[in-house]
């Protein structure tokens, strides 16, 4: 059996994130490595209770209810997942907390960085970006998913904060591969076929 992976793909709202995970699921899968797709909150009645009232509750309050669908979501999909030699795709991760709680919430980082302690790092790290303007006319086109997309300003601050935060991370060690979206869905093809091939060679090691 070859080992599992674990790949997080974050970035801001409209980069592309579920558009990604979903070609490479299929990209992935045709080429006969299993594969979980999953998101963050995730499909749990508390990750659906999370994704749906992040309007409703802020701050401290949203990232202790993400955190903990995080611990449950790690305990019952990805790690049974990972250990069974699968590549888990995981449509958000840690770095949407660090960007949405800490940088947007203005949750201090140390309490963001204490609760998320123990949830490991991926094995890699895909974050999307895009201009503001083009994240704000996707938006626009499809519709807000909650809070942090129906304000307008957050995208300006959202691009600036995951570059940073992206750019901590490798620091921190975590294999992380930035890439922009903007060029439109036919661009994503040469990045599709990358990390095909990245993550295809992670599994088979
Ligand atoms: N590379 C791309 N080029 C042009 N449009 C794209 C691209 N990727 C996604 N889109 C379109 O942009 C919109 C947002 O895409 P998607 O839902 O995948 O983004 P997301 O990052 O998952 O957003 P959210 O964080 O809000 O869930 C969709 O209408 C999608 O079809
Ligand atoms: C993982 C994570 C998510 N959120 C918020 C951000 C969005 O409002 C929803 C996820 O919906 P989307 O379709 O993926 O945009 O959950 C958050 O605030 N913090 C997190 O760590």
């Amino acid at each position: 059996m070859s080992g599992g992976v674990f790949v997080a793909v974050d970035g801001p709202g409209g980069a592309g994130k579920s558009t990604l995970v979903r070609n490479l699921d299929q990209r992935l899968t045709a080429a006969g490595i299993p594969v979980l797709a999953t998101t963050e909150p995730s499909h749990s009645p508390l990750g659906k209770f999370a994704r749906h009232h992040t309007g409703d509750y802020q701050g401290m309050a949203l990232a202790c209810l993400v955190g903990a669908d995080r611990y449950h979501h790690l305990e019952t999909e990805v790690r049974p997942a990972v250990a069974a030699g699968r590549v888990v795709l995981c449509d958000r991760y840690t770095l949407s907390t660090v960007v949405l709680q800490a940088g947007i919430d203005d949750v201090p980082e140390q309490f963001v960085r204490c609760i998320n302690a123990d949830a490991e790092p991926p094995d890699l790290q895909i974050v999307l970006t895009a201009p503001s303007r083009v994240l704000r006319e996707r938006l626009a086109v499809r519709g807000s998913h909650g809070r942090f997309e129906d304000d307008p300003t957050v995208p300006d601050r959202e691009v600036e904060l995951y570059r940073k935060a992206a750019a901590a991370s490798e620091r921190a060690g975590v294999p992380t591969m930035v890439a922009d979206t903007s060029q439109g869905l036919a661009s994503i093809e040469s990045l599709l076929s990358r990390l095909t091939s990245i993550i295809g060679g992670l599994w088979s090691q």
